[in-house]
């Protein structure tokens, strides 16, 4: 697989219960990589366990990976690179599973695609990196384009303004490489479109003219049918919708992304539904479909309040064992700029997690379990009254098998008047998404927690000054990420590590240890013997 700039690496499909191996080839000449495969609970031996981005070894230049692992769930995934800023440069791809030989589908369609959305940034990711760790900080502004496979349009001579390297990378794609992926369509036929989002920053949403879109997946889980005019997608998500093409056969149609949740400096991504027999380059008779303002929240909210598990999906168990409470704020550190939670901003540790837990390498992270919640009487509404944070890299460490509810406390971010959303994402697990509520989350939102059908999900928003509460079982060894799916708000520091039933692995491979103070362990070993 290559790591092209913006353009995707290769769709992997597979089959429910398949096993894949997938050889990754880091052809970088400095920076090690590490990737991360949403849907996937475990990878299987030789690379076994409990294994996922923060639990493994960076590959380093010139290496080669293999993973191996079982898909188990038929669904729309993706994977990306988890380090530094590799997502936003291109490292990612789609990930489809198809149900098992001999099953169906719970709804019938006659051909399918898939979209995976991106953002683009003219100025490398490198110079992101450095900007954001920077003293005074300078934040990445809005995406220059939004792509759809990788592909996107960009008035190339503007492009000059940044730098050479992004004019010749604006060449290339300004060649018919960047020409749309054009939706080939017959006359009254439904089709299946598998749309994700991979982006580093935009929440977005996406249109047909004149069509109606049935959502019937997300995030690899079946949904109870509901038809919208358009929908809100957050980075990390994943949803299925079918299209009827009943509009007049001898117009195609446009399909439109555009931002939400930020004021959009992005113009539109596009690309046609284009009716056979008509050509692909008969422009459509009405203009593309408007994107919601971008702070019509109550759009966003009245979409994913329409999410609901479809008959027959697994139901949470009706009471929690520990709930966590965790508090989403933008935070200083010596000058710098941060995003903490809890009031600790993450900075992940050299060694993975994984070996130094099987190991009991107390000096590999913080021992202290981190904070469960945060202090009464934080003023959610209003900037922080003392805006310092502290960095670290605890665990909570859950026990195997018991029920954790978290709740995602949304806050005002530095400056006043302003909070943000944030799609947060966990390794390893799907979660109950129960409910979304507005404030601080108190013990009388508690009644209205969905515990009859809520959403089985991966990824869940939590929106401006609101909260939303999520519940899973621990039931995967390994140690697993759970952080904000906004790639320059994770490299700040918001994120938290959980961890269970690391005892019960068997057997950590060598490639999840052979760097950091594993790696130094390994080599005492190897040098006794
Ligand atoms: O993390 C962020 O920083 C900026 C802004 O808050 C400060 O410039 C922004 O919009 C973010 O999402």
């Amino acid at each position: 697989m290559g790591i092209n700039g913006q353009f995707p690496g290769p769709t992997i499909r597979a089959k429910a219960g398949d096993m894949v191996v997938v050889e990754l080839t880091n052809k970088l000449h400095t920076e090690g990589v590490v990737t991360h495969w949403h849907g996937i609970r475990q990878f299987g031996t030789p690379w076994a366990d409990g294994t996922a981005s923060i639990s493994q070894c960076a590959i380093n230049p010139g290496e080669t990976f293999i993973y191996r692992f079982k898909v188990d769930k038929a669904g729309t995934y993706f994977y990306h690179g988890h380090f530094g800023m590799q997502r936003s440069a291109g490292l990612y791809g789609s990930l489809i599973v198809d149900v098992e030989d001999g099953k169906k589908e719970p709804f019938h369609y006659d051909g399918e695609f898939d979209l995976l959305l991106s953002d683009w940034w003219h100025q490398s990711v490198h110079h992101q990196e450095v900007g954001l760790s920077s003293k005074p900080f300078r934040w990445i502004g809005e995406p220059q384009t939004l792509l759809i496979n990788g592909r996107g349009q960009y008035n190339c001579s503007l492009a000059a303004h940044y730098s050479n390297s992004s004019s010749s990378q604006c060449r290339l794609r300004g060649s018919e490489q960047c020409a749309p992926h054009i939706l080939h369509v017959l006359p009254n036929k439904i089709y299946r479109l598998r749309i994700a989002s991979t982006t580093a920053l935009a929440s977005l949403n996406l249109a047909i003219g004149n069509h109606k879109m049935v959502v019937v997946e997300a995030d690899g889980n079946y949904v109870q049918p509901f038809a919208v005019d358009d929908l809100d997608i957050y980075s990390g998500e994943s949803y299925s919708v079918l299209i009827t093409t009943n509009q007049d056969p001898s117009n195609n149609y446009w399909l439109s992304v555009g931002v939400r949740g930020r004021e959009p400096k992005t113009p539109q991504g596009l690309t046609i539904l284009n009716y056979h027999p008509n050509s692909a380059s008969k422009l459509p008779a009405s203009s593309p479909p408007v994107t919601p303002l971008w702070n019509d929240y109550n759009h966003s909210k009245s979409f994913t309040n329409k999410i609901f598990a479809s008959m027959g999906s697994p139901k949470p168990p009706r009471n929690y064992d520990r709930r966590i409470t965790l508090l989403n704020t933008q935070n200083k550190l010596n000058g710098y700029t941060k995003w903490a939670i809890n009031n600790v901003s993450l900075t992940l540790p050299p060694t993975p997690y994984l070996g130094s837990i099987k190991h009991g390498l107390r000096n590999a992270f913080n021992q202290k379990n981190p904070p469960e919640s945060f202090s009464n009487d934080y003023d959610v509404m209003k900037p922080p009254v003392n805006p310092n944070t502290t960095t670290g890299n605890g665990v909570y460490m859950l026990g195997m098998n018991t029920t954790v509810d978290i709740i995602l406390q949304n806050a005002n971010a530095l400056s006043a008047n302003v909070s943000e959303i944030h799609p947060w994402h966990l390794h390893g697990h799907d979660f109950w998404v129960l409910g979304y509520g507005e404030g601080k989350f108190s013990t009388k939102d508690e009644k209205k927690l969905n515990l009859k059908n809520p959403p089985l999900k991966n990824t869940a928003v939590i929106f401006a000054y609101g909260w939303t509460a999520l519940r899973f079982v621990a039931d995967n060894p390994g140690a697993w990420a759970f952080h904000c799916h906004i790639e320059p708000h994770l490299h700040m520091g918001m994120g938290v590590v959980f961890a269970e039933g690391i005892q019960h692995l068997n057997r950590i491979p060598l490639e999840a240890l052979a760097c950091g103070l594993t790696g130094k362990m390994l080599m005492t070993t190897n040098n006794h013997n």
